[in-house]
């Protein structure tokens, strides 16, 4: 009994600590594990990196779509084992429906397009940029959600599709203020990968398997991904051809290894175009091929790519690739071919940071009106009424408040300008203006006394 009350006493000890009552703790003020907040500055940042990604995609004539973050998780159910749809923050609902929040937004996009049917006219070129959601072991600390910037290409199975999405993200990261010094996009074709399993006569129905496996490949080295392909019934020998097919380093090597298989070929006679476009849109110093991309995605089928930061720091900063067979997938009467790309919140974010590129951001406050006492706050919201109507950001003071502390709350507020109301002048029909950008002294400001003005001068 001692204990329990020294363990209580404890707890209330805390919990008033905490400022709880000794009934209880507090509420937590946390957001929940691996959630953030984006309190008014970080929120400032956010809007701005999300303009930069809205202003891209309207250059690239790309539409904005949306969807509800809560989606069947049948939607996810992929066969390949992928980590993905094995983190999904799924649950039943109180209907006893089967449902998660979206890991990713291209199944979501396939949906909502093939519930179109036959009345979307195709190529559409959409954007959306979903908050996604992952339930991450605490233990691995990593987040459970991020915004994920998607554009996809549905309905055309081109080469010139991943080219404008290639040209997306390289005109994203210009108009942030990377360069290709410091970041740089990995190019691969799955369709290497597909050449080899036909080689070696392994069935099409285990390139998802290979691929998400392949994957692993830089995480957990050449032998335990051969050891991987081999429980995944891959012969030995292809096992060592795929994984050595991944450290190739150029077209020509490729060539080399698979160059007369016809698939290969394909791949090959893509990429070379792929690169071609590149330097006509004035990108080609971004990518490079890599062979040892592929992407953790199962449903991919084509060309891959991913962009990274040159110093290698970085985790991928974005990644994308062709899907031609998943609307088949969901049920298409028709094979609807498609590409697209996913570009994170984070990582980016921490690009930015790095190389200094993040703008320092301020509220933007045009006016604040300070009524001189409480007779004349009637007048006050008058004017401030009239400034919003002309189109300012006006903040009036919600308690009289002497001109100094008007000061420190116009300054906290970042206004441009302070207008006091007071009688002396408004008995003129004038208010006080007072610039406070101006550099001065806390003394000078004080002893500024502005510039009188009839109210009609304001707007
Ligand atoms: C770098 C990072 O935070 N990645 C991240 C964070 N949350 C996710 C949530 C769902 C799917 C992928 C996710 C990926």
């Amino acid at each position: 009994l001692k204990k329990e009350a020294a363990k209580a006493a404890k707890a209330a000890k805390k919990a008033e600590a905490k400022g709880g009552t000794p009934a209880g703790p507090a509420i937590s003020t946390e957001p929940p594990s691996g959630t953030r907040d984006f309190f008014p500055a970080e929120m400032r940042t956010r809007n701005w990196l999300f303009a930069k990604f809205r202003e891209t995609a309207r250059q690239l004539a790309f539409v904005e779509y949306d969807a509800p973050v809560l989606e069947a998780e049948q939607l996810y159910v992929r066969k390949g084992g992928e980590e993905i749809t094995q983190q999904m923050y799924n649950f039943t609902d109180k209907d006893g429906k089967a449902v998660s929040l979206r890991p990713e937004m291209t199944p979501t996009l396939a949906r909502m397009i093939l519930s179109l049917g036959g009345k979307v006219l195709l190529p559409v070129k959409w954007f959306s940029i979903p908050q996604c959601w992952r339930f991450e072991t605490v233990q691995r600390g990593r987040k459970r959600e991020h915004f994920q910037w998607n554009m996809d290409i549905v309905g055309e199975a081109s080469i010139a599709a991943e080219a404008e999405l290639l040209a997306g993200v390289t005109s994203f990261f210009k108009s942030v203020g990377v360069t290709s010094a410091d970041v740089g996009i990995k190019v691969n074709s799955r369709k290497v990968l597909a050449a080899i399993l036909k080689m070696y006569g392994i069935d099409d129905d285990k390139f998802e398997a290979v691929c998400v496996i392949v994957d692993k490949l830089d995480k957990i080295g050449p032998d335990e991904t051969v050891q991987l392909l081999r429980d995944a019934q891959v012969s030995d020998e292809a096992a060592r051809k795929i994984v050595a097919s991944l450290s190739l380093r150029s077209i020509g090597e490729l060539q080399e290894l698979v160059g007369e298989h016809p698939v290969a070929a394909d791949a090959m006679r893509e990429m070379k175009e792929l690169f071609a476009l590149a330097e006509a849109y004035g990108f080609g110093d971004w990518i490079l091929f890599d062979a040892s991309v592929v992407r953790g995605l199962a449903y991919y089928t084509g060309i891959v790519f991913e962009g990274f930061d040159r110093k290698g720091e970085l985790r991928a900063i974005c990644g994308g690739g062709r899907y031609d067979k998943l609307l088949s997938l969901y049920g298409s009467p028709t094979v609807v071919p498609a590409c697209g790309f996913g570009f994170g919140d984070c990582v980016i974010m921490e690009l930015l940071q790095e190389k200094g590129l993040l703008p320092h951001l301020e509220p933007e406050v045009d006016f604040v009106v300070c009524p001189f006492n409480a007779e004349m706050r009637l007048h006050a919201v008058q004017v401030a009424a009239t400034l919003r109507a002309a189109g300012y950001a006006v903040d009036v003071l919600l308690a009289n408040k002497r001109a100094d502390k008007a000061f420190s709350y116009a300054d906290r507020v970042s206004g441009r300008r302070m207008v006091f109301v007071a009688p002396d002048e408004w008995d003129k029909g004038s208010v006080r203006v007072k610039d406070l950008r101006l550099e001065r002294s806390e003394e000078e400001k004080l002893a500024d006394r502005g510039i009188e003005l009839p109210v009609a001068e304001l707007v």
